[in-house]
């Protein structure tokens, strides 16, 4: 007897989801059921990358089916990532919570701190040893690349000595303050953003010492309406001194991605910036390699590795690091940065550095799932700051 849909679907009623003492079709999480003959293929939906929950739920599924459908089916068993339909029902209480930042401990948060940061689930903060190796274009890029899958993303310009994002975004606006006094985030390509550019006159802010700039990060983030975020990037001031040290230590940090060229004296920098987070207890979600070859556009079959060949890959895998992806000196990065419109979300994906942010973005929320199953929240340290 030919196999139909509603077999499937009563086979997967048997499997049930660990967490939630509940089985994935009650829990709406299979989609694109296909049954043709003997061959079945559909896709368990996930609200975030977890990739020992993918396994396990896969083998459980093929189980049922080989159980309650046909032992000898041929199977085509696949998991995405759809963040947006879990979002009605995670606010439903439908859903577990996804992130580190779990209802329980954005409540903590909120009771501790007032409104600081309560509906971020996940920060990550993206660092350099050295300055101009491309740091605020790949926060800019990750932003919008983690914004593209569909999740909600905030990005916050910390790098008061340089703020660039204003320029890489296109938007010079002064954000809107509320009646409560709390600034409103600006809003393009689909993120929130807001940079110290945007409020302080740069040539002011260069003589600022290293307390003020913690001070006003700290304002920034306890007096902006962020909203509900799945992720804030924070694009750090370049360099592991005190003031980056400081910083993060203020914000409850979910992980940090350390940029870098792959030059020796960037290596030696970038060095330094996982040493840094090591020593505060900030996980490292891995490293990413910036301006890590060039391709003349009239000579595409060359390659030419300017400042090294794969320096940042060897280093992190010295330092027992991930490597997150390379990015191609292109000069469509330098234009798009200049025009204010991430070449990440070029259409068609033409470019080889939109496809390596692209990648970069899902490799990193695909560390933050298993960082945030492996490991506690980073405790925030109250720094006493005098101005
Ligand atoms: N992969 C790339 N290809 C071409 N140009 C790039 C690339 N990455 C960055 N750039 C360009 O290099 C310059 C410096 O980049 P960016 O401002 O992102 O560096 P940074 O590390 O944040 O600098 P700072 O230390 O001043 O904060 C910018 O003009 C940017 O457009």
């Amino acid at each position: 007897m030919p196999i139909n849909k509603q077999q499937v679907r009563t086979a997967l009623t048997h499997v049930m989801h660990p967490e939630m003492g509940k089985d994935l079709v009650t829990l709406d999480m299979i989609e694109d059921l296909i049954v043709q003959d003997s061959f079945i293929t559909f896709t368990i939906d996930l609200p975030e990358k977890n990739v020992s929950l993918e396994t396990a739920l896969k083998e459980k599924c093929e189980e049922a089916i080989r159980n309650f459908v046909d032992k000898d089916a041929i199977l085509d068993i696949n998991t995405a990532v759809n963040i947006s339909k879990f979002r009605n029902k995670e606010d439903k209480g439908e859903f577990p919570g996804q992130g580190h930042r779990n209802k329980k401990e954005q409540e903590r948060d909120k009771e501790e701190d007032g409104e600081l940061l309560s509906g971020v689930k996940n920060i990550i903060a993206v660092a350099s040893g050295k300055g101009g190796v491309g740091k605020s274009t790949v926060a800019v890029n990750l932003a919008c690349g983690l914004a593209r899958s569909g999740a909600k993303v905030g990005l916050l310009d910390t790098d008061i000595y340089g703020p660039s994002i204003p320029t890489m975004m296109d938007a010079h606006e002064r954000p809107n303050i509320t009646t409560q006094k709390q600034l409103v985030p600006l809003k393009k390509h689909g993120i929130r953003f807001l940079s110290m550019g945007l409020l302080v006159d740069p040539d002011q802010a260069m003589i600022w010492r290293g307390p003020m700039v913690t001070s006003a990060v700290k304002q920034f983030m306890e007096e902006v309406e962020w909203g509900e975020l799945d992720y804030l990037v924070l694009d750090l001031p370049p360099g592991t001194g005190d003031i980056q040290l400081t910083l993060v230590q203020t914000v409850p940090l979910t992980g940090a991605v350390i940029v870098s060229t792959p030059q020796t004296v960037a290596l030696d920098d970038a060095r330094k910036g996982v040493a840094m987070f090591k020593k505060v207890n900030v996980p490292v979600l891995g490293m990413i390699e910036n301006m890590a070859y060039f391709v003349p556009e009239d000579m595409p079959d060359k390659k030419y590795h300017i400042f090294g060949k794969h320096g940042v890959r060897k280093l992190a895998e010295r330092m027992g690091t991930n490597f997150l992806g390379e990015v191609p000196l292109e000069q469509a990065v330098r234009e798009s940065g200049d025009e204010g419109k991430p070449i990440v979300l070029q259409e068609g994906l033409e470019s080889k550095s939109a496809q390596a942010f692209v990648e970069i973005s899902n490799n990193v929320m695909q560390q933050m799932a298993i960082r945030n199953q492996q490991q506690d929240p980073t405790e925030k340290i109250d720094i006493k700051i005098k101005p």
